[in-house]
C-alpha cells in the first residue's frame, strides 16, 4: 500500500514566492510583508500591485496601475447580454463563473500564436478581470433586487467604486476601510484549493480564463470560500447570542460542520482573523448592531470550549458583509473580487516554471478480469 495523504494533507507540491502561510508563527506574508501591516497601511490596489509584481508600487507606478484598472471596468455588451439572460434564481457564483467564461470567449488575443500562455497578455487579462469582476457582481445583486445598473466611476478607487456600483452611494470611511481591509485579507493564501485548481488547469498549458473559471467553481464550495455565505445562513438559523450554545450542541451532535471554524493549515487560529474582527467591530459600532457582536462572541466561545476549533477569515467576513448591506449570496463573489489577484499571480508563476500536475492513485477496484 502506498502512503496516501487523503486531501493531500501535509504534502508540499511546489515552491511559491507569492505568499507564505506560517501556522507556527500564525503569520501570513505577501511577498515578505505581514498582511496585517499591509491592511493597516496600504490600499487594496497597492497590495494587488505587490502580489503581481513582487514590490509595492512607487507613486507613479500606482497612478498608472490605478488609471489602467479604472479604464477597464466597463462590461461589454456581450457580457451584459449574457447576464440579462441568466435567471434571477442562479447563484451569484454561477453568474460570475459564467461571465468570466464569456469574457474569455470574447478575448480574441487568445487566438494569437502562443496567446494562451503569453505572460504580458496574461498580466493584461488579470488586470481586466480585477477591474470587471466588481461590475459583474454589483450588477447581479442589483438586477436580483430589481434595480438598474450603475456604471463604474473612473473617479473612485477600487473599493469605493464596487460599493458605489452595488449600493448607489459611497459609504463613509469606516465602511470603505473595513471593506478594503477584507479585500486585502482575502487576496492570497498560497496553495488553497481554488488556487491549486487554477495551477492544475494552467499546468496543462490551458488559458488564464479557464483557470479562473475552474478556480471560481472550487471557491464556491462551503468548505472553502462558500463558508462566508454559509456563516450568515448559520447566524440566521441561530437567531441570537442566547441560543448559540444550545444550537451548537445540537449541530455538533448531528455531526454538522460549523461554518467559519477550522482550517487545513492553521491549527492555532487564522492569522487574518484579528484584523478582520477589528474591522467587524468598527462596523458593529458604526451601524449600532451590538447583537451581531454578541452572537459572534457567543458562538466563538462555545465552539472553542466544546471543540477547541478557532474561527477562520470567513467567520468575521460574513457578518461584516451583511452589515454593509450585501445580499448573503453575494459574499463569495466578493471573495473572488479579491482572490482574482492571488489566482492570477499563481497562473503566471506556474507558467514561469511549468510541469504538468498529475498525481497518482492507488487502484482499489476489481482485479483484472475478462469478458467470458
Ligand atoms: C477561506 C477558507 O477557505 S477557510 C475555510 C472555510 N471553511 C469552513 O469554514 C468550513 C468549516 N470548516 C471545515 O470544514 C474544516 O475545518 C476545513 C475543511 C476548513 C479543514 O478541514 P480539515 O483540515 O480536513 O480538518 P481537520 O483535519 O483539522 O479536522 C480535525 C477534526 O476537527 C473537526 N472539524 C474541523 N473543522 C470543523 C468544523 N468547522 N466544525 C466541526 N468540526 C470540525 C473535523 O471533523 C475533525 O474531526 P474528527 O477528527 O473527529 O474527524
Ligand atoms: O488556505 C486555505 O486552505 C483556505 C484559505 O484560508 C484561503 O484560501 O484563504
Amino acid at each position: 500500500m502506498n502512503d496516501i495523504r487523503k486531501g493531500l494533507v501535509g504534502v508540499v507540491v511546489d515552491t511559491t514566492a507569492i505568499s507564505k502561510v506560517n501556522p507556527e508563527s500564525n503569520s501570513l506574508l505577501y511577498r515578505g510583508y505581514p498582511v496585517q501591516e499591509l491592511a493597516d497601511r496600504c490600499s487594496f490596489e497597492e497590495v494587488a500591485y505587490l502580489l503581481w509584481n513582487g514590490e509595492l508600487p512607487t507613486p507613479d507606478q500606482l497612478a498608472e496601475f490605478q488609471a489602467e484598472e479604472r479604464a477597464n471596468r466597463t462590461l461589454d455588451d456581450t457580457v451584459l447580454g449574457v447576464l440579462d439572460e441568466l435567471p434571477h434564481t442562479a447563484h451569484p457564483m454561477d453568474v460570475l463563473r459564467t461571465a468570466i467564461s464569456v469574457i474569455g470567449a470574447a478575448d480574441e488575443t487568445l487566438n494569437e500564436p502562443g496567446g494562451w500562455t503569453d505572460e504580458n497578455a496574461n498580466r493584461g487579462r488579470s488586470l481586466r478581470l480585477l477591474a470587471q469582476i466588481p461590475s459583474i457582481l454589483a450588477y447581479d445583486q442589483r438586477r436580483r433586487r430589481g434595480q438598474t445598473l450603475i456604471p463604474p466611476s473612473e473617479n473612485l478607487g477600487f473599493s469605493e467604486n464596487l460599493l458605489n456600483m452595488t449600493f448607489g452611494e459611497v459609504p463613509g470611511p469606516v465602511v470603505t476601510k473595513a471593506f478594503d481591509v477584507s479585500m486585502i485579507l482575502y487576496a492570497e493564501h498560497s496553495f488553497n484549493a481554488s488556487t491549486f485548481t487554477a495551477r492544475v488547469v494552467t499546468s496543462t498549458l490551458s488559458d488564464l480564463y479557464s483557470a479562473v473559471t475552474a478556480a471560481t467553481g472550487a471557491l464556491k464550495g462551503p468548505l472553502h470560500g462558500g463558508a462566508n455565505e454559509a456563516v450568515m445562513h448559520m447566524f440566521e438559523e441561530i437567531g441570537s447570542a442566547a441560543d448559540a450554545e444550545r444550537w451548537l450542541d445540537e449541530a455538533l451532535s448531528q455531526k454538522r460542520k460549523i461554518m467559519g471554524f477550522g482550517h487545513r493549515v492553521y491549527k492555532h487560529g487564522d492569522s487574518r482573523v484579528p484584523t478582520m474582527k477589528a474591522a467587524l467591530d468598527a462596523l458593529v459600532e458604526h451601524y449600532r448592531r451590538p447583537d451581531v457582536a454578541e452572537l459572534y462572541d457567543a458562538l466563538e466561545k462555545a465552539m472553542t470550549d466544546r471543540k477547541g476549533i478557532l474561527p477562520n477569515l470567513d467567520y468575521p467576513s460574513g457578518p461584516a458583509y451583511a452589515l454593509m448591506g450585501f445580499d448573503t449570496l453575494t459574499f463569495t463573489p466578493l471573495f473572488v473580487a479579491s482572490r482574482i489577484v492571488g489566482w492570477t499571480a499563481h497562473v503566471i508563476e506556474q507558467l514561469q516554471a511549468n510541469a504538468l500536475i498529475r498525481p497518482l492513485s492507488e487502484y482499489t477496484g476489481e482485479s483484472e478480469r475478462h469478458l467470458s
